[in-house]
């Protein structure tokens, strides 16, 4: 495993100023030793064509060694194979399995969309999140999935279909604009925001970090607060919506909920979800209550995530 000084030297160093003065030394250091190690694979079942135990039957037959996740019943994290590898099987190829980081699937439990519901999937490609809210209600609800990408908007549709995830209708427009096309017209809504991507950078592929820079963290902010009041707008009062990002830094996390909660109403709930090794938010001015949101740090089975659910009043 490299050590903390061989992740720096590769690391933009305009990052790693920004983590230290973030977090403290101990948090910091852990983050780049989780930069530095191979992550595991893992994946979930689609509830809509298999189920989890089926897939545990089946994986025993082939030999292929897995854990269980503890905070979902759906995950599993393969101990003998890689993607590649998951990828050459019929249940992969039929869409009975859908590979995900297991950071990436916390925030549709955290939604906790429920059958019936009608739900928004603001900025959705590839769609991990999408096909994974219509595998948790079992098509039984309505998912507007949306992405401003045509050719990403592509993938979704793909991924959609591939996983019948049938609930699912793809729209491909600018987010920003759905609020006032749908206002107060969903039950829950996903913003997992197009961001920086710092959770997700890995000393193994240098195009993780090859290209993030402070003016694009700040460009991204900008656009992350047009999108958080389109997601506002469009969720009824009373109604959920979770905001996430695969970045560690403040611009993009807490900076855009404290804008927000300058401008509209709503209460930052507790996260449920039962998720080990996580650090709460930070504080902004008065407003203690961000510490809800929780960042989970980058390790050998996570990806870097911030989460903030709340509630619409
Ligand atoms: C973090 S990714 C979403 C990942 C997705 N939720 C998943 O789990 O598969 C953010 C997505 O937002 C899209 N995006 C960026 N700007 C947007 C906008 N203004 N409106 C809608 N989508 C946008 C990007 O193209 C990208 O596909």
């Amino acid at each position: 495993m490299p050590s903390i000084g061989q992740v720096k030297k590769k690391i933009p160093v305009e990052f790693i100023n920004n983590l230290y003065s973030l977090f403290s030394p101990g948090i910091a250091d852990r983050v780049l030793i989780g930069i530095g190690e191979e992550r595991v694979t893992t994946l979930r079942v689609n509830n809509i064509k298999y189920d989890i135990n089926s897939l545990m039957e089946y994986f025993n037959r082939i030999n292929v060694k897995f854990e269980r996740v503890e905070w979902y019943r759906d995950a599993l994290i393969i101990k003998n194979a890689k993607e590649k590898d998951i990828r050459k099987l019929p249940i992969y190829c039929e869409g009975m399995i859908y590979l995900q980081s297991l950071s990436s699937m916390i925030p549709p439990l955290v939604l906790k969309p429920e059958k019936g519901d009608k739900i928004l999937d603001l900025t959705a490609a590839p769609g991990s999140k999408t096909t994974q809210i219509a595998s948790i209600i079992e098509n039984d609800g309505f998912i507007l999935a949306n992405e401003v990408d045509k050719i990403r908007a592509e993938r979704l549709k793909y991924n959609i279909l591939l996983q019948q995830a049938l609930s699912a209708e793809v729209h491909v427009e600018n987010g920003i604009l759905i609020g006032d096309k749908y206002p107060e017209y969903f039950d829950k809504v996903l913003l997992d925001a197009p961001c920086s991507g710092e959770g997700r950078f890995t000393l193994e592929d240098a195009r993780t970090y090859k290209n993030w820079s402070i003016r694009e963290v700040k460009r991204l902010s900008k656009l992350q607060k047009k999108l958080f009041e389109s997601a506002y707008k469009a969720l009824k009062k009373g109604g959920i919506m979770v905001y996430s990002t695969c970045t560690l830094n403040r611009q993009e996390n807490e900076e855009v909920i404290h804008w927000a909660a300058q401008r509209f109403d709503f209460q930052i709930l507790n996260i449920e979800v039962n998720l080990p090794g996580t650090v709460p938010g930070f504080s902004i001015e008065d407003n203690m209550s961000i510490k809800r949101a929780v960042r989970i740090l980058p390790s050998k089975v996570m990806e870097g995530f911030f989460i903030c659910k709340l509630k619409k009043l």
